[in-house]
């Protein structure tokens, strides 16, 4: 059966974040992505969100460059070719190299049209029985460590279940360490977005003592070697999280030793096909997976989701409720997580409505294409 599209609409929208976000590597204050629509001609839409950043820091993609490649390749790939089931985008984006997060915008509306065009939850379509998935938050750097052990509290008071930390060098050791002293049991973990090298070895052992689920992408964003070394190094799990952009990069990591969790992001590895691929070869492997996040609005939130309904996401996500990102969300009834859950729709696809007005309101620029 073909998934036939008659017409890709591609909106690109600019939201204020509620709170700015900082990393290792700077401030966050507005996340400016593309919002896909793949209609049939049938009255059904699928959507899809890219999640690339406005700068390349966290990987080289940026909004600019997913609308080249969407405008300039994909789309046309698309045009051109029947797809019959969404696993076979993927395979005819092999034609275009990496800009995996350019793809998955897409590749996500084509997986949701056809989701609703069988009458499925998203979720089903992947294979995912969940009905309620765990979520945590990811903390980003605070203005001091009052600040920090205060939001602490508040996600611990509301129910998260797991607590990433962002750290870097000079705010890392003694931050988690007060952390740990005041919340003793406290899920928490730490991301580092690449802010070290193997010279820092002595001082990521301290990590240790700290009781941490596990650190995230320590070293280089491309590396699985100096990560084996750490790994072998240090009692703390490692977490890879930019390193793993495919099926074959995880593979490498996981035969190399150089993680013991991997952090899907459907964006950094092109999409909910090669997700679930990852997903399933951690499942034969017994590495645990946990699906991060990337400041999503609403469409990407519930593609995230989605995929966190399969049986190998043994640990919390990113996904937190719509609230702590967004004054208001694109999309209807807004994400809400009680006591660390979010409940998984039953609805056709990604099982939310868009929110058209507030979707207006955040639109900068829109195009069409026929197909
Ligand atoms: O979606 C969220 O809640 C934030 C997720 C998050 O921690 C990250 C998103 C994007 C880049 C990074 O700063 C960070 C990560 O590396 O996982
Ligand atoms: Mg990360």
């Amino acid at each position: 059966m073909v998934v036939p599209i008659r017409e890709i609409n591609m909106k690109r929208l600019r939201m204020r974040l509620k709170h700015p976000f900082a990393t290792s590597f700077g401030t966050m204050e507005h996340k400016e992505f593309f919002l896909l629509e793949a209609k049939d001609g049938e009255g059904n839409s699928g959507f899809g969100e890219s999640a690339a950043f406005t700068e390349p820091w966290y990987t080289e993609e940026t909004v600019e460059t997913t609308r080249h490649m969407l405008e300039d390749f994909l789309i046309p790939i698309l045009q051109k070719n029947q797809v019959h089931h969404p696993d076979e985008v993927t395979e005819l984006f092999r034609a275009v190299r990496r800009n995996n997060m350019a793809k998955a915008a897409i590749e996500g509306a084509v997986w949701d049209l056809s989701a609703k065009r069988e009458g499925l939850p998203l979720s089903r379509a992947l294979g995912g029985e969940k009905r309620k998935i765990d979520v945590g938050v990811s903390i980003g750097i605070q203005p001091s460590v009052k600040d920090t052990l205060d939001v602490v509290e508040r996600y611990l008071r509301e129910g998260y279940k797991r607590l990433k930390l962002k750290i870097k060098p000079g705010w890392d050791i003694d931050v988690l360490r007060e952390v740990r002293r005041c919340f003793p049991e406290a899920p928490i973990m730490a991301d580092a977005n690449s802010a070290y090298t193997l010279e820092d070895i002595d001082h990521l052992r301290q990590l240790d003592d700290l009781e941490l689920l596990m650190v995230e992408q320590p070293l280089g964003a491309d590396d699985i070697i100096d990560h084996a070394n750490l790994q072998a190094a240090i009692r703390t799990p490692i977490c890879l999280d930019e390193s793993i952009t495919s099926l074959e990069d995880a593979t490498k990591a996981v035969e190399l030793g150089s993680c013991k969790v991997v952090n899907l992001k459907i964006s950094r590895v092109g999409g909910l096909t090669e997700a679930r691929r990852i997903h399933d070869y951690c499942q034969e492997q017994g590495i645990a997976v946990w699906c991060g996040g990337m400041l999503e609005a609403g469409v990407g939130r519930a593609h995230n989701i989605a995929l966190t309904t399969l049986p190998q996401f043994v640990l919390p996500g990113d996904t937190s409720g719509s609230s702590r990102y967004w004054e208001k969300d694109i999309i209807q009834p807004e994400v809400t997580a009680t006591d660390g859950e979010i409940v998984v729709p039953e609805q056709p696809g990604i099982g939310f409505q868009l929110d058209e007005e507030a979707v207006r309101s955040f639109t900068v620029e829109e195009k069409t294409f026929d197909f």
